[in-house]
């Protein structure tokens, strides 16, 4: 299996997976790699992993030994004014052009503005919360990748960014214990953009009970997960006075000539909107008032 992860100034960064080989091959292998993807003079190849992979899986593992065999360490994207650094471990959105359209709709309607604190769950290398940054008051991230966290850490350094907190760990075991020691005082949005499975319960029970959160923008790969995940933030219960209600949606084409796409999906808390239903059935009443002997211009029979 080989990864490939082109930069935004067209240098590439490659993760080649293999079996396990034994050790005599290996050099072989390596020079063989090596000289493969450098001799290419139309393409930059400037970072070449070799992961050895004995399980039936052709993911990159974050626990599989991974060596560099040829270059630097990272590659440097660029996005929305802001310069990110991300090895072969770290999950970063596929097509460079269009993730910004994605951040860019994102934080305008999640509008992470003054005294806000903004949760980035499920935030990979930092992107979406370090676009956010400058914005508002903190933002904390969590992501599972010790790879990832690391990146999002230098990556604030690398921007000058001093306002942020990443934490390492399963959103599921670190966010519940997180959102119960905010500073009451403190209003709170959050950005959750979840791998295809979707959000843990525990995650969405914890973002649901947190009355200091007041709105969240769910940015998903799978319409089937963020269907059932926006049911169980949404649907009205008796012990829950105030759930998020949908706002905006939105497909972003990530993956051209695909079935692929992006979601966003903006969520407030229902406390927060104003219900339009109860215009609509004014409106529809006065025009029916308005029509001689309410008549809705049907044939005089009831439904
Ligand atoms: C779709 S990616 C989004 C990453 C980032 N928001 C971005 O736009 O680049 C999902 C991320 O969730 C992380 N992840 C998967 N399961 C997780 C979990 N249980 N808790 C926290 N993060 C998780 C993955 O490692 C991955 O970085």
């Amino acid at each position: 299996m080989v990864m490939a992860r082109l930069s935004t100034s067209g240098e590439m960064l490659v993760m080649v997976q293999t079996a396990a080989v034994a050790d005599e091959e290996k050099e072989p292998l390596i020079k063989e790699i090596v000289s493969a993807l450098t001799k290419e003079d139309q393409i930059k190849v400037v970072s070449i992993y070799l992961q050895f992979n004995d399980e039936v899986s052709d993911a990159a593992r974050p626990n599989a030994p991974l060596e560099l065999i040829h270059g630097q360490k990272q590659l440097r994207m660029r996005l929305l004014g802001l310069d990110f650094d991300i090895g072969p471990l770290s999950f970063y959105q596929a097509n460079s052009r269009t993730c910004e359209l994605l951040y860019g709709r994102a934080l305008e309607w999640l509008r992470p503005e003054n005294e806000i604190a903004m949760l980035d769950v499920c935030c990979g290398v930092g992107t979406i919360g370090l676009c956010a940054s400058r914005r508002c008051k903190k933002v904390v991230g969590i992501e599972l990748v010790p790879e990832a966290v690391e990146s999002a850490k230098a990556n604030a350094a690398l921007n000058k960014v001093d306002n942020t907190e990443w934490v390492v760990g399963r959103a599921e075991e670190v966010l519940p214990k997180l959102l119960q020691e905010l500073d009451p005082e403190l209003e709170v949005c959050a950005v959750v953009d979840p791998p295809r499975a979707g959000l843990h319960t525990t995650v969405l029970r914890a973002l649901r009970s947190c009355s200091q959160l007041s709105r969240m923008v769910y940015v998903s790969c799978n319409p089937d997960s963020l269907v059932e995940d926006i049911i169980k933030l949404t649907l009205p219960s008796e012990s829950d006075e105030d759930p998020f209600v949908p706002l905006r949606a939105v497909a972003v084409d990530m993956f051209p000539h695909t079935l692929h796409c992006e979601m966003i999906l903006l969520l407030e808390r229902s406390s927060k909107v104003t219900d339009p239903r109860p215009k609509a059935k004014a409106k529809a009443n006065s025009e029916a008032a308005a029509t001689p002997e309410g008549d809705t211009g049907g044939s005089g029979g009831g439904s």
